[in-house]
């Protein structure tokens, strides 16, 4: 067994963390803050983003990005609109060859790139992959069983990385469709929102279930025109993060939707939380219209977050298209 760094102590970074520790591994658990650290140390337990878990013997807290360098790989577990700064942090301390495994899931709005493309900007030759998937923390945390995807370009790197991470509640299944696994990540999160909504306006179950399965279509289609296969997309990273985002108040898109559509603003409705489907958005609306692609629930969501239309306006403008074949 060999050490993983994790650089983000949040509720997702704690929670891979305790996986790698179970797996038999030396973590390395990175968090900016010097404070945090010593509480982690201190305390065992990360009462703000995933209280009630213990952290693993194995892992040690730190701030010091230094302690990365000896670690076979690192997984970069903050938020998708801090993977420039952080990768740029990293490539600074971490030999050329170790992989950067990306686990946010967004687009960068400043720009409109995906995840990966962006490290590879910053980090241009190293290897990089994505980890996605249907994967609360805090089931992940508490031992439930989870099945994700791990994604790299190289297909032995791929496989280690997933051998490494596996135990025996969570199995990481590999792929080398790099681009179909992080668009699956990325796009779910606003068809979440829109799930959301659709349960606080109390449109009904039936409505929820249509937006699932229409949503998928704009996933595969947005897919397709960006390089990714539709077989990842059909698979956990994709329709399988799709289901469990769209069911469950448990997730921060479809609670943020859900409040929204309770008639709270996109403030209030965020609560301080991270919700990646809303800072996305934007940026996944102009990539789909960039190559003509149709994705009118996507579109609706941004309309609503821009207050260029109310939620019932949404759901009439959805409604209304015109009638066409279903593919
Ligand atoms: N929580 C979950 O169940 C899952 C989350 N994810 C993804 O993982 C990513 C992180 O999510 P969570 O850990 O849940 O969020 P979180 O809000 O619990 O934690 C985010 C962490 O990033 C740190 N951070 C924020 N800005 C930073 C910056 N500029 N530089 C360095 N650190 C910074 C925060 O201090 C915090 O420790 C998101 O993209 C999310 O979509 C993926 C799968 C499951
Ligand atoms: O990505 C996730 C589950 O797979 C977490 O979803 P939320 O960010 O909506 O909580």
């Amino acid at each position: 067994m060999g050490t993983i760094g994790i650089a983000g102590a949040g509720a997702w970074g704690t929670a891979l963390a305790n996986v790698a520790g179970l797996g038999g591994h030396d973590v390395i658990l990175w968090t900016r803050s010097p404070e945090q650290a010593k509480t982690l140390a201190a305390t065992r337990i990360n009462e703000r983003l995933l209280p009630g878990i213990l952290l693993h013997d194995r892992i040690r807290p730190t701030s010091d990005l230094h302690d990365l360098v000896a670690t076979d790989f690192v997984l970069l577990v903050t938020p998708a609109q801090t993977t420039r700064e952080m990768t740029a942090a990293l490539a600074t301390v971490l030999p050329r060859e170790t992989a950067l495994v990306l686990c946010a899931k967004g687009i960068e709005r400043e720009t409109g790139m995906l995840l990966t493309d962006v490290a590879e900007d910053v980090r241009p030759g190293s290897p990089v992959a994505a980890l996605s998937g249907p994967s609360f923390a805090d089931d992940v945390a508490r031992g439930l069983p989870t099945a994700v995807t791990l994604a790299c370009r190289n297909p032995a790197l791929a496989e280690d990385i997933a051998t490494a991470l596996s135990g025996p509640t969570f199995r990481v299944y590999h792929r080398t469709d790099l681009r179909g696994v992080e668009i699956g990540g990325a796009a779910k999160n606003v068809l979440a929102i829109a799930c959301g909504a659709v349960a606080g306006r109390g449109l009904g179950e039936s409505a929820k279930a249509a937006l699932i399965a229409r949503g998928f279509a704009e996933l595969l289609r947005f897919a397709r025109a960006y390089g990714g296969e539709a077989e990842t997309l059909m698979g956990l990273s994709g329709l399988g993060d799709l289901v469990l985002t769209c069911s469950t108040a448990q997730s921060r898109n479809f609670a943020f939707g859900q409040r929204l559509g309770e008639g709270l603003s996109p403030e209030e409705a965020a609560g301080g939380k991270l919700v990646e489907g809303a800072t996305t958005a934007r940026a996944l609306v102009a990539l789909a219209r960039a190559r003509g692609v149709d994705m009118p629930i996507a579109e609706a969501v941004e309309r609503v977050l821009s207050g260029t239309s109310t939620i019932d306006q949404a759901v009439d403008a959805l409604m209304n298209r015109p009638i066409k074949s279903e593919h």
